[in-house]
């Protein structure tokens, strides 16, 4: 399975380090030989229908460099298109695009761009990056064409997509409530145990959790373009303007501090619940909460993230997730990239 990955940050780069260590167990266990043949980063990209070294590319990243500058393989300027087309008129087409770079909300940018050229040029899709579910639903996800999957978009590694899809099979989500957005839950804790706001944003993007302009995170953003894909999944389309929005810029120490005296925990929440009259559609709110202590996103520490669907006859269904770092979202693309290839299904996964 050819695959060209563009983004070679925190995720990108977890990514080629998860298929270089798992290359073998891959084969072994799904049948499917992974072959990198292109990457992209913001300055140009590299190509070899016959395979990329991998571990070549990603010293060239730690090193600060641009893959556009590899020997031999490097193409300075070229992007996704490019790269595509290239393999394309060379007799090798790619199976698959990896988009998991920054995510450009007002116009989409390169990684729609990329999502657009891979769909043309007949490859899957798999996204890390949200941006263009968020702007071209439609275009990017129920277009007829080869697979889109995007589950890293919304939780990382845990599979909220395909959980609220397995639930909405026999019952009808009341209401959805989210905590989505790792950034928050580190600074949230962070500010709580003393640090700065400031330090406490520096610290997530030390993690590798921060989107390429924090803000998005803090004031709420990156939730809301979350809630909205899972809504999308479920076949409820809200626009990201119509989301009501708080992010949690104002929480201070002190602000923390009394909601754990009142025995409550302050999360960054999203929350979706149907209009009363079914024509309106669905109301999305993200705004900071003080959730009591028996709540189950409460009841999680700040490395997790998760989500709670009440429904009408299935009862209440939560599922979170712990993440120390980016590799659990690289694993969740890899997931991605196997259910692609048709030897795994997220239902009935092969031993
Ligand atoms: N970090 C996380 O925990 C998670 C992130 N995501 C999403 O994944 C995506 C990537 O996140 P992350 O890896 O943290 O981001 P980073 O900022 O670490 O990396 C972004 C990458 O995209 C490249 N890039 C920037 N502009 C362009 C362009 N015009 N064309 C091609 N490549 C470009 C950058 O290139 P260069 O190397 O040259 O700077 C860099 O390699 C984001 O959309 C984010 O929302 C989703 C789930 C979790
Ligand atoms: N910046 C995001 C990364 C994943 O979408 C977060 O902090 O959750």
């Amino acid at each position: 399975m050819t695959v060209v990955v563009c983004g070679l940050g925190s995720v990108g780069s977890a990514l080629l380090r998860l298929v270089a260590a798992r290359v073998e167990q891959v084969r072994r266990q799904h049948g499917v030989r992974l072959v990198v043949v292109g990457v992209v980063d913001s300055r140009g990209a590299a190509l070899d229908a016959a395979g990329l070294d991998v571990p070549t590319v990603l010293a060239t990243k730690e090193g600060g460099a641009s893959v556009g500058d590899l020997p031999d393989v490097g193409v300075p300027g070229a992007d996704a298109a490019q790269v595509l087309s290239r393999l394309g008129a060379a007799g090798h087409p790619v199976d698959v695009v990896v988009e998991a770079g920054p995510a450009d909300l007002r116009t989409g940018g390169a990684g729609l761009a990329a999502v657009l050229a891979a769909r043309a040029a007949g490859a899957a899709v798999v996204l890390a990056n949200k941006a263009p579910l968020a702007l071209a639903w439609e275009q990017v996800v129920e277009a007829p064409g080869p697979a889109v999957r995007y589950s890293a978009c919304v939780g990382a590694a845990l599979p909220t997509v395909d959980l609220l899809r397995s639930v909405a099979v026999s019952a009808s989500p009341v209401r959805l409530e989210v905590v989505l957005n790792s950034t928050c839950q580190r600074v949230l804790g962070d500010v709580e145990a003393g640090l700065s706001a400031a330090e406490a944003v520096a610290a997530a993007q030390a993690a590798g959790l921060a989107e390429a302009d924090p803000y998005l995170d803090v004031d709420g953003t990156d939730t809301a373009v979350k809630l909205v894909v899972l809504m999308a999944a479920l076949g409820h389309r809200v626009r990201l303007d119509e989301v009501s929005v708080t992010g949690v810029r104002e929480v201070t120490a002190d602000l923390a501090t009394r909601a754990r005296e009142r025995g409550e925990i302050l999360v960054l929440m999203g929350t979706a619940v149907p209009a009363p009259r079914p024509r309106e559609g669905w109301t999305l709110e993200v705004a900071p909460v003080a959730l009591p202590r028996h709540h189950p996103l409460a009841r999680m520490d700040r490395h997790e993230t998760g989500l709670v669907v009440h429904t009408d006859v299935a009862g209440t269904i939560a599922a979170s997730g712990r993440h120390e770092d980016v590799t659990a979202t690289a694993a969740a693309v890899l997931r991605d990239v196997l259910v692609v290839a048709g030897t795994s299904t997220p239902h009935a996964p092969r031993p």
